[in-house]
């Protein structure tokens, strides 16, 4: 048996970010990926043209479809959208009793668009971090969530400290958008590590964050430690960014089969 991984985001159909990263991701590093699509982006390497949310009933009924018949090992949670969608998501999740969840609070692409409703943050905050054992912050998503600026490693540990307390298991603030070294900060509730990694000069980082919150996933679907998994998706992300390529016009995406590819 694979072990078994499921995502619940927004599609990209230039398929560098969101379900399709995370699939990539799930798959090149051994998991089953299965996925619950919360909306359809139209969305290239230069930007997002349009968005359509799904319905909350399909929303469901793909969680619910996919809990009734498999045994999940750990789900990655991307783009929600709407509060509608974030309070169907975990009630979805709460009814299965999921675990393993691994919640990245998607809010703004790389190129300017909303990918939450500004509105929709307070119930990301009440209804899903309290589920999530680890959420994946990056600067401006820690930002929202915390009230105040986060720019230096001070903040994040402050930011780390306050996403703990709204009841998340483990924090990961990334550190991609800092100038310097491309070092995150990791919070158990006791202690501070770093993540830290030498910047890559490439501007093809479209679906980073996606690829690193879904290697975490694949991790904890594996029966890997947290730990473990957080340090083991960093090494991933760094390769595939430094194997990112140059597709379409704008920013352009890492690549999930680096390794694959090479053998
Ligand atoms: N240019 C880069 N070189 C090396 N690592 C990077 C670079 N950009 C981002 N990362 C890493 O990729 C992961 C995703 O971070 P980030 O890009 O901040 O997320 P997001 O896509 O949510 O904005 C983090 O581990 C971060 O440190
Ligand atoms: C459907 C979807 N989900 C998420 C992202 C964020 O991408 P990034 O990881 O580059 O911030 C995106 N651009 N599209």
């Amino acid at each position: 048996m694979l072990p078994t991984g499921l995502t619940i985001a927004g599609s990209d159909s230039c398929g560098g970010a969101g379900i399709q990263a995370d699939i990539k991701t799930f798959s090149a590093l051994g998991v089953y990926g299965m996925s619950a699509i919360t909306a359809i982006t139209a969305q290239n390497t230069q930007g997002v043209t349009d968005i359509r949310e799904l319905d909350t009933a399909i929303i469901r009924a793909q969680i619910d479809a996919i809990y009734t018949d498999i045994s999940v090992g750990a789900v990655k949670i991307g783009m929600l959208s709407s509060t509608e969608i974030i309070q169907t998501v975990a009630e979805g999740l709460k009814s299965h009793q999921a675990h393993n969840i691994v919640l990245d609070p998607v809010m703004i692409s790389k190129s300017g668009s909303h990918l939450l409703r500004p509105d929709a943050v307070t119930a990301l905050k009440s209804h899903l971090i309290p589920l999530a054992r680890v959420v994946t912050p990056n600067l401006h998503e820690a930002a929202e969530l915390v009230g105040f600026a986060v720019d230096d490693y001070k903040k994040m540990e402050e930011a780390a400290r306050r996403i703990h307390a709204m009841g998340a298991g483990h924090v990961v603030v990334k550190g991609g958008h800092l100038s310097g070294a491309a070092c995150d900060v990791v919070f158990d509730g006791y202690t501070f590590n770093y993540l830290e990694n030498e910047r890559i000069d490439t501007k093809h980082t479209h679906g980073t964050g996606c690829t690193f919150s879904s290697a975490i996933a694949a991790g904890l679907a594996q029966k890997m430690s947290l730990d473990e998994s957080i340090r083991r998706a960093k090494v991933f992300i760094t390769m595939a960014i430094r194997h990112g390529f140059d597709l379409g016009h704008g920013v352009g995406p890492t690549h999930h089969f680096y390794d694959f590819y090479r053998s």
